[in-house]
């Protein structure tokens, strides 16, 4: 809750007809509809990830080498009627022939066969490291990611431990003690190599966690699960995916160089025994090398090319193409939700003696909020204001219970509707975001998944806090951008964030946090990060959301303007304290405390404008001479 403490915004009673808006951004050239539009719609290019990977040159060239050598190996026994242990050392180094399309290797066994049936070994040995390493390090690494805490602590000391360990000893002990079979060292091999799938998936998680796009999915009254699932994994799946791929040939590589070293089975046929069998003729027969080196080769480095070329389409979600824009029509809101029950205080939003500490590094507790009291009825939009540090922010956090982690309500009393909110059970509190308190936040265009559609990010609350059908909640959603004013509602619900303006990306905030009917709306700056009259048209919103629905506001800001344009009623705060309250008109023009006369000394609305800078002749001269 920072930042331009002087822009002023007066008189927006009166908004002009809506300006020009950044319309959701058009690709030129037209694109044919696509199967399932709806009737007026835009049509929109469509193409899923397979779709994307086929159009990648490389990506689509290392797929179907991969496809092909593992049907090659799943389909052996079609392609081969030889026996891969069979020998007949009168053969021995056969040339091809009839029967032996790559000939015999040193004691007479068909090489075709020997490579098809030992790419089973391999590459299943390989995919059930795989599998060992992502069971045990993806959901160890979201859980300690997203939750942190001791958890995380014991597994991170954990983690570090299997790393230090070294590879290669801890496989040779493994077969020591479990026996020279190859699937156990796969299985070996995937306990070693879980701990990077950890590290990985912790890091992402631990860096989305902060985004301020979950903490909104939070608000809008997810669960952690459906965050997880919804807002995390995408962002963990395209490096997931490049891990896998490298852990594969990895895993390859190593499994070859146990059975080259001779540490493998040497009961089955590997390509790995192959190399060792081929190295020992190397002098007699070096063609023997090929075969299986091809085969390792081919297979690792498709699998590598496979996994960049992933990570370009991934990271390509596809674009939104839209034809004209519409006309803007202004929907009324869905009918407002009854009046809450008077509550004791006859308060919407009720403060009593409320404190927040936090947990400091080294043990001791600071108190950041010292005791505050503060009514807002239905209706009303009061407007929070104070110096930066004052703890607004601290004070909304505890009404919306996501304060982060260390602070707490340690003393006192929140009511929303009726409802104690300290000590009140997360559940509880997560149904109560959304439906009864929702939060609109600063940073319009942070607060908004980019890896999703804003039609997807507005149904998905609607589904899972109400329970609407998907048809019902796209209407809705649609319903929603109406009211708030979007022109083309359709085309914006079908755009990516990045595709539209921040103007826009706050009306769909607005649109978000009305989805479930709230009653009590906390808006944290939500004019800061806009141009002028893109804020005028925001508060203008506001107060229209406030008129027909009898929302109540508490507007956090530092913004004397915003307060004046919209405020009812002003509570000021400074070093964790109230200050001040009154209506906007007493604090603004007869303020009492220091603190508020500060605030308003602040304001440089009055003062004349500066001139437009102009070079001097000295700087000018200077300037053409370089
Ligand atoms: N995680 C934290 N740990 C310790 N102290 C914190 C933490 N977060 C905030 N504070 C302290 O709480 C006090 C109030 O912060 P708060 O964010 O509520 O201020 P604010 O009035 O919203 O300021 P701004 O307008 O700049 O956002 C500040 O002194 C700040 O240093």
């Amino acid at each position: 809750m920072s930042e331009n403490p002087h822009t002023v915004v007066r008189g927006t009673d009166t908004v002009p007809a809506r300006p020009t808006e950044t319309p959701v951004t058009a690709v030129p050239g037209p694109v044919p509809p696509t199967a399932g539009d709806p009737p007026g719609v835009p049509p929109r290019a469509r193409t899923g990830i397979t779709g994307r990977l086929a159009r990648h040159p490389l990506g689509a060239g290392s797929a179907v080498l991969l496809l092909l050598i593992v049907l090659a190996v799943l389909l052996a026994p079609l392609l081969t009627s030889a026996d891969p242990s069979a020998s007949s050392l009168s053969g021995a180094f056969a040339h091809p022939g009839a029967g032996h399309p790559l000939g015999l290797d040193s004691a007479g066994r068909d090489i075709l066969a020997r490579l098809l049936y030992g790419g089973r070994e391999t590459l299943g040995g390989a995919a059930l490291s795989l599998v060992i390493a992502l069971v045990l390090g993806v959901p160890a690494g979201l859980y300690a990611g997203y939750r942190g805490g001791l958890f995380d602590a014991v597994a991170g000391w954990f983690v570090n431990l299997v790393m230090a360990l070294p590879a290669m000893v801890v496989l040779l002990a493994g077969r020591a003690i479990l026996g020279p079979r190859v699937w156990v060292l796969m299985v070996v091999l995937g306990v070693l190599v879980a701990p990077s799938f950890f590290r990985l998936v912790r890091g992402i998680v631990a860096d989305v966690r902060g985004e301020l796009y979950v903490d909104a999915a939070r608000v809008s009254g997810l669960s952690d699960r459906r965050i997880v699932a919804r807002h995390v994994l995408v962002v963990v799946r395209a490096p997931l995916i490049i891990q896998l791929a490298l852990v594969a040939g990895l895993a390859i590589g190593l499994q070859a160089g146990l059975e080259f070293l001779g540490i493998g089975s040497g009961s089955s046929p590997t390509w790995g025994a192959m190399l060792d069998e081929a190295f020992k003729n190397i002098q007699r027969a070096p063609v023997l090398m090929l075969w299986p080196g091809l085969a390792l080769g081919l297979t690792s480095g498709a699998l590598v090319l496979l996994a960049a070329a992933l990570r370009d389409v991934l990271e390509d979600r596809g674009t939104t193409r839209g034809g004209r824009t519409t006309k803007r029509a202004t929907a009324p809101l869905p009918e407002p939700a009854p009046p809450a029950a008077p509550t004791e205080r006859g308060a919407l939003l009720s403060l009593r003696d409320l404190a927040v500490s936090y947990t400091l590094p080294d043990g001791t507790t600071k108190e950041v909020v010292h005791g505050i009291d503060l009514d807002l009825a239905p209706g009303e939009i009061l407007g929070l204001v104070g110096e930066s540090g004052s703890g607004k922010t601290q004070t909304a956090f505890s009404v919306l219970g996501i304060l982060p982690d260390g602070g707490t309500v340690t003393r006192g009393s929140v009511t929303v509707a009726g409802t104690e909110i300290v000590g009140l059970p997360e559940k509880r509190h997560r149904a109560l975001r959304g439906s009864v308190v929702a939060y609109v936040p600063q940073e319009p265009m942070s607060n908004l998944d980019p890896a999703f559609t804003i039609g997807s990010q507005l149904v998905e609350p609607l589904r899972t806090v109400l329970g609407l059908r998907r048809a019902e909640a796209r209407t809705r959603a649609l319903d929603l951008l109406r009211a708030v004013e979007i022109p083309d509602p359709e085309r914006a619900f079908r755009a990516y964030p990045h595709e539209i303006s921040g103007g826009m990306a706050q009306r769909v905030l607005i649109a978000g946090a009305m989805s479930c009917d709230p009653r009590l709306l906390i808006a944290d700056e939500p004019t800061t990060a806009l141009d002028v009259r893109v804020q005028a048209e925001i508060l203008a919103l506001l107060r229209r959301l406030r008129e027909e629905r009898g929302l109540g506001i508490l507007l956090v800001t530092h913004n004397l303007g915003v307060v004046a344009d919209l405020c009812d009623r002003v509570a000021v705060m400074s070093g964790g304290r109230l200050v001040e309250t009154g209506t906007a008109e007493q604090v603004l023009h007869a303020p009492r405390d220091p603190s508020t006369r500060a605030l308003l000394d602040a304001v440089l609305d009055d003062v004349p404008a500066r001139a437009p800078w102009q070079p001097t002749p000295a700087a000018a001269t200077k300037d053409a001479t370089a």
